[in-house]
Formats: C-alpha cells, structure tokens, sequence
C-alpha cells in the first residue's frame, strides 16, 4: 500500500511494458530491495487484464492504475466499480470529462462496499503538450497553466484526490487550489537526457523543489541497464532537495 511518509513512495515506476513476463522480469531486479510504487498503464492493462494487476496488489506493491477513464458519468462510474475491486492505490480520469464524470466516479469509489477507496487523480494537461498544440490544434486559448489550474480547479470541485501535471506547474498551482490535493508529475528525465515524446519536463531534484508530491518516472529508469540503481539514486537525491527547500 502507498505511503507518501515513505521516500520510495515518492518516485512511482511506470511499467511501460508489452507484457507481464516482461514485467516480472523487470520488477525480479528490486529482489532485495523495498518494493518500488509502481504505475501500470494502457499498454501492460491492455496486455494482462486486471487479474495480473490484482496479484502485484496482494504481493504488497504499491500500484497506481493509470487508464486515465474519460467517457459518460455512467459508463466511467461502471468502470471505477470493476477496478475498485483490484485494491489499487490511485487511478485517473481526465478532468476534461467533466465534473458529472468525476463525481460520478467518486460516488462509485466510496460505494466500495469496505474495500480500500483509491486515490482518483484528475489529468490536467498531459505533459507532451505545450502552448503551440494547446492553442492550435487543440483550440484551447490562453496558456498552458491558465488550462492546467482550470482543470485543477475543476478536478478539486469535484471530489478529486489530486492531480496530474508537469513539474512546471505543481508548486504554483497549489497557492490556487487547498493544500490536500496530491500533484503527480510525470515529464520527469534525468540532466541531459532527450525529452523524447515529452514537451514539459524536469529533473526529479526540480520537480521535488518546485513542489510536486509524486513524480511519476518511466524510461529513464525502464531504460537504464541499472535500473534499481538509477531509481535509488533518484530516491536519495530528491531527499536532499527536500532538506534544501
Ligand atoms: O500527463 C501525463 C500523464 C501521464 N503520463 C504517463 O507517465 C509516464 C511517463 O513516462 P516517461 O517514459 O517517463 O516519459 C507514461 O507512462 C505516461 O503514460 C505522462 O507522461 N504525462
């Protein structure tokens, strides 16, 4: 189970991997380590159904279900009743579905009859956007933090738990929003590392200084050849930012 008091906890792993052996594999490396918080996505979701997900809660991994629901308030409430069931710690839903869709969403997650209620995060802007796309193809005015705080706004006002945006908007976002909402931040690379797909980025050490709870972090570890090594350094390192700020 999560534990944000844990520094292990503040990193999450996203598991941005074809299968489950592929899975087992990688998470065999942290054999005598702590248990790393580990993030599944689309692609590992669609690959091993919930089953597989349901058995890394039971071994005592901290698991955020990143499916990020975005439908009609009765279809995303169906769906958070099915993955309540798994015991995860956190899942998303984009903001952009509305309040009706979140609080619809809540309703079902508190309606899970004693199991443990998951943290719903709302997705504000995904981090491979940036102005140009905001304004252009997506028609959206103003900037990208203008969208994010709205959406975060909206996400709040509607019973979510926390957010998701970039490392560039999660401290200041939160002189606008209560202090109780968790911000989870993806876009995370290590110094001199290539962006890739990403447009709104940090290093784990700014994003932990600039105010983010939760970073959340893929390829760079999932790509390292010394994954459980990068991981340990990057919990070390964003505990002495901490001390800094
Ligand atoms: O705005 C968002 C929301 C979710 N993600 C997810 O985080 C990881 C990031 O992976 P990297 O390899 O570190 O880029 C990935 O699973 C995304 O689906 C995001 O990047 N941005």
């Amino acid at each position: 189970m999560m534990d944000l008091s844990n520094p292990c906890h503040r990193i999450i792993v996203a598991l941005d991997v074809p299968d489950a052996s592929e899975a087992e594999q990688f998470l065999s490396q942290w054999e005598t380590e702590e248990k790393p918080f580990i993030k599944v996505g689309m692609q590992l979701f669609y690959a091993t159904g919930p089953s597989w997900v349901a058995t890394l809660v039971e071994r005592g991994y901290p698991v955020f279900l990143d499916v990020k629901l975005h439908d009609i308030p009765n279809t995303v409430s169906g769906a958070i009743g099915s993955l309540v069931k798994l015991g995860v710690d956190m899942i998303t839903l984009h903001a952009s579905g509305g309040r009706a869709m979140m609080e619809a969403a809540r309703e079902a997650a508190e309606a899970s009859g004693g199991r443990k209620r998951p943290a719903l995060l709302g997705v504000t802007q995904l981090t491979s956007t940036d102005e140009q796309m905001l304004n252009g193809e997506l028609g959206i005015p103003g900037t990208v933090r203008d969208s994010v705080l709205n959406l975060a706004q909206l996400a709040e006002k509607s019973g979510m738990d926390g957010v998701v945006c970039s490392g560039e908007e999660a401290g200041w976002m939160k002189e606008h929003v209560s202090g109780k909402l968790l911000t989870v931040t993806p876009g995370i690379r290590l110094k001199g590392e290539d962006a890739g797909d990403q447009k709104r980025v940090m290093t784990p050490e700014v994003a932990i200084q600039s105010g983010a709870d939760l970073l959340v972090m893929g390829r760079s570890i999932t790509q390292s050849s010394q994954p459980v090594s990068v991981w340990k350094q990057c919990v070390k390192s964003i505990q002495r930012s901490e001390r800094k700020s």
